[in-house]
């Protein structure tokens, strides 16, 4: 990660005045879209970097020790070892950015990396998530569980009913208690996008969460009905952009939910390049949130290294 963002007092004067213009939103983000990708060589170095920004993740009620276990395998060993081999990439030491899970199963992922000799971060979705709609000494005292288990990324999701009633005031304050509950997990900020009515409220939703000192915003829980769409991270990233240029702390950005295939992966790196540069297409200041995204990653590298794609059976880990 890199540095920390300590946030700063709510500035409600420049919340007040957000105005986010929707058909510029909406032409810009045809664009992003409508541009040709890289293609050969360049298209799986592409994809070998999103891996390493992929938050690798299991948020379902059947989650086990087994499957955990599992996903922390995967995260560390993200594409084939021979694949990597025929790129030469074998000794770049490369793995997801992190894995996350629901708090209760943070103890199972910790004990995992810990077997495994890794430091790979563990991520914690909480607060109440995906609803958030929970009493708020319950939301803290989730955070500080999670962290004590070993987390040292804390995911919050935002009060809506806050953001939805205009109440900037209590959501900063809020997120300010997570943030001290977080002590130093670093802690995305989701918030739930799908749930905001209107892009100018998920730009004020993105300046409050900043100026509260989140050190990610993300997009979405992944069980909202809509979730990470481009016109959205238009709005996040412009606000995370701003934001920089007032205060020169910078924020990172995480799309998830419903990200499933090699070719968004690559829209979503040429959307960070092209709005805020080559330094958000690290993991310190960029994560995909996905579940299932690897899969057709690690599929594409397949075919790019070997002319053809691969049967099930040949990325069982997938
Ligand atoms: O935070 C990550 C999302 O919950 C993942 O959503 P997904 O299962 O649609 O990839």
């Amino acid at each position: 990660m890199s540095a920390r963002n300590p946030g700063t007092e709510l500035d409600l004067e420049w919340v007040s005045r957000v105005r986010v213009n929707t058909q510029a939103v909406l032409k810009r983000a045809q664009q992003v879209q409508g541009r040709k990708v890289v293609k050969k060589q360049w298209q799986a170095a592409w994809l070998l970097r999103a891996v390493t920004c992929i938050d690798l993740t299991t948020l379902a009620g059947d989650d086990t020790p087994s499957n955990v276990h599992r996903l922390c395998m995967k995260a560390l060993q993200p594409v084939r070892h021979d694949l990597l081999k025929s790129m030469d990439m074998h000794e770049k030491g490369i793995t997801t950015a992190a894995v996350c899970v629901y708090p209760s199963r943070v103890a199972d992922a910790v004990k995992s990396m810990k077997v495994a000799n890794s430091s790979l971060p563990v991520a914690s979705v909480a607060t109440g998530f995906p609803a958030g709609q929970t009493h708020l000494k319950t939301r803290l005292e989730e955070v500080r569980l999670a962290v004590a288990d070993g987390a040292t990324e804390i995911d919050i999701v935002i009060n809506r009913t806050l953001a939805l009633t205009g109440q900037w005031q209590a959501l900063y304050d809020e997120i300010r208690q997570f943030r001290e509950a977080c002590g130093d997990a670093h802690m995305k900020t989701i918030l739930a996008v799908g749930e905001l009515a209107s892009f100018t409220n998920v730009y004020k939703a993105s300046l409050v969460s900043m100026m509260a000192g989140s050190d990610f915003i993300k997009t979405s829980t992944g069980k909202e009905s809509v979730n990470a769409t481009y016109p959205v991270a238009i709005v996040m990233v412009r606000a995370i952009r701003d934001y920089y240029l007032q205060t020169g702390h910078k924020v990172g950005f995480k799309p998830a939910g419903g990200i499933r295939t090699a070719q968004e992966s690559l829209v979503w790196l040429a959307l960070m390049k092209q709005e805020l540069g080559d330094e958000w297409l690290r993991p310190q200041l960029f994560r995909l949130g996905a579940s299932s995204l690897l899969a057709d990653i690690e599929r594409q590298i397949y075919h790019y290294v070997t002319g053809r794609y691969a049967a099930y059976h040949e990325l069982p880990m997938a």
